[in-house]
């Protein structure tokens, strides 16, 4: 279970803070209107802005405070997720060594993580000869192959075209489902919710709004229909 409980940051104007609960291995969508405070909520989650309050739990680990590289979990941003002078391979070794000092076992992880986004025979290149979505899916594998149970998705498929994104989110999905892991992911299109989530946060005015089951995108109270239409 993901605990977020009065998690907090303050700009110089605005006072954020979240608390919800999300059960392992769900997938949740995160929606709601620009300036709302979502990119605000991923950034205390994954350590790049330090709380002012609150706690975040995964499974009993309370990782308030721990560093962002101890935490338990891997961020998917829109772009720069891939370093230009290094190749695929590499990009997606560093996700177990920073030293890319990798043992056979964890080259042939590395292999399987590129076979599992459907690109094990592009690993030589360079992220300048590969396409928008085939850089996103080597940076999804490197998220892969650091095995760890929280995903964040930061609008990772957004920059691509609909039905290459609906592919992306459906690869996604499976994937998830096959290791289990827990996904958080921010967009502004309730069809990717549709498409990957379980369930949906609609975070307004720097808080979680309302919590909802994905089935009620299909068929919304009026309060929710101000959101996604
Ligand atoms: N560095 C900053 N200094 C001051 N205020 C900031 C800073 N970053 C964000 N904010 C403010 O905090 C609020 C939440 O911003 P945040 O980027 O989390 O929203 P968002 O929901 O991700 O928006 P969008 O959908 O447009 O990306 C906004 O009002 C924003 O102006």
């Amino acid at each position: 279970m993901l605990k977020v409980n009065a998690l907090s940051y303050h700009y110089q104007a605005e006072s954020l803070s979240f608390t919800f609960d999300l059960e392992p291995g769900s997938i949740t969508a995160i929606l709601g209107p620009s300036g709302a405070g979502k990119s605000t909520l991923l950034s205390l989650l994954c350590g790049l802005l330090p709380p002012s309050g609150g706690n975040v739990a995964f499974n009993d680990l309370n990782f308030t405070q721990l560093p962002a590289h101890e935490r338990p979990l891997s961020i998917l941003f829109q772009e720069h997720n891939l370093f230009g002078h290094l190749s695929a391979f590499d990009n997606i070794a560093l996700g177990i060594d920073p030293r890319l000092n990798l043992s056979p076992e964890q080259k042939q992880h590395v292999q399987q993580a590129a076979c599992n986004v459907g690109l094990e025979s592009y690993l030589e290149r360079l992220p300048g000869q590969l396409s928008g979505g085939q850089k996103q899916r080597i940076a999804l594998a490197r998220c892969l192959v650091r095995n760890r149970p929280l995903l964040l998705l930061d609008e990772p498929f957004s920059a691509l075209d609909p039905s290459l994104r609906r592919d992306m989110l459906e690869q996604v999905k499976v994937l998830a489902k096959q290791f289990g892991t827990t996904i958080l992911m921010v967009t502004h299109h309730p069809e990717d919710a549709k498409t990957i989530a379980d369930n949906v946060l609609f975070i307004d005015q720097g808080t979680v709004a309302y919590h909802v089951d994905i089935a009620e995108l299909d068929n919304p109270t009026d309060q929710i229909k101000t959101y996604i239409y």
